[in-house]
């Protein structure tokens, strides 16, 4: 069986003399959540819209289910269910004809109970009978999904699904998502958020202006990218780093009234109980103490340097 969605040497350069992907290669593979992180206009929904076909390559090959975008357009379009960033939708129709009506557009025979089904998943099945327009932000984003999966596609993608959406959406998304994989759905996100791809994703693609940087499991991602900060909040502020502390690569933050460390979590040794140990012995007391993961910027900025 193809890969369900193969990529290669896909190039888009616009108009404007903007190259917005530089030859990405990229398979996904059948039933995985796949996420596509990378900052503000790394060319994440440039490389969606291409595969959903709303922008026009200027070269390469993608294959949706072994059919060509380009040649076998309707084929590969049948097989994929896309939820925007933007909300578009026809505002005075209501819930269910919206995605009663998307499914027909696929050419898919009317299945009512799977649209109740979609609809209840989603907590749209009481606003059914309202029209869009009557509907709050988060509900437009949930009509916005069942729309896209109302064909019951097999790959679905999600263009920054949590962005500005509020906890319960972003609980019962989570929950449609591993629900629909394991039904059998591919799932392609794009995301900003290290914690989203850690928390969904079986594999990570990291990707920065226009190129795939790398792919790999998540797990194995997280640990070799596995930069911690331990923070401590200091009893008393202090205004430099004493002397005695010069092993340690040390950083104070918040007015002198903390102390923050940055250590490799695969380390042999993280070095914090002898930091700790030294702050005893110079009698620095602190009133708290938290860990944090290295943010996606820190996690760009070492794969800049490696390569
Ligand atoms: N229609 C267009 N014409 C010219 N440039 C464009 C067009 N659409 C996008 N771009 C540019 O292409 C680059 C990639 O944008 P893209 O929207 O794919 O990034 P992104 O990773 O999805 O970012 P974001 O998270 O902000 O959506 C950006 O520099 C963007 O300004």
């Amino acid at each position: 069986m193809p890969s369900i969605l193969s990529i290669s040497g896909v190039e888009k350069h616009y108009n404007s003399g903007l190259s917005a992907l530089g030859g990405v290669d990229l398979e996904v593979e059948r039933g995985e959540i796949f996420a596509l992180l990378g900052p503000n206009g790394a060319g994440k929904t440039t490389l969606i819209s291409i595969v959903c076909g709303t922008v026009t390559m200027t070269s390469g090959t993608v294959l949706v289910d072994g059919h060509d975008i380009v040649k076998d357009f309707r084929a590969a379009r049948a097989t994929i269910g896309l939820v925007p960033q933007e909300i578009a939708i026809d505002i005075f129709a209501t819930v269910w004809n919206t995605v009663r009506f998307s499914r027909g557009l696929f050419g898919r025979a009317p299945d009512p109970a799977y649209i109740e089904q979609l609809l209840r998943d989603l907590s749209l099945w009481e606003k059914r009978d309202s029209k869009i327009i009557e509907l709050s932000g988060g509900m437009k984003r949930r009509v916005m999904i069942a729309k896209a999966l109302s064909h019951e596609p097999d790959l679905l993608f999600l263009d920054e699904p949590t962005a500005g959406v509020d906890v319960n959406l972003r609980r019962d998304m989570w929950a449609l998502v591993r629900k629909l994989r394991d039904k059998g759905v591919t799932i392609v996100l794009t995301t900003h958020y290290i914690e989203e791809a850690e928390e969904m994703a079986d594999r990570v693609g990291v990707i920065d202006k226009g190129r795939i940087l790398l792919v790999e499991d998540t797990a194995a991602l997280m640990e070799k990218l596995g930069k911690r900060r331990l923070k401590l909040v200091l009893q008393h502020a202090m205004a430099t780093i004493p002397a005695e502390l010069a092993d340690w690569p040390l950083e104070l933050q918040a007015g002198g009234s903390q102390l923050l460390y940055t250590f490799d979590a695969n380390a042999e040794g993280t070095g914090i109980p002898a930091l700790l140990r030294r702050l005893g012995e110079l009698g620095i007391d602190f009133k708290d103490l938290d860990t944090e993961r290295s943010s996606l910027e820190d996690i760009f900025i070492s794969l800049v340097e490696r390569s």
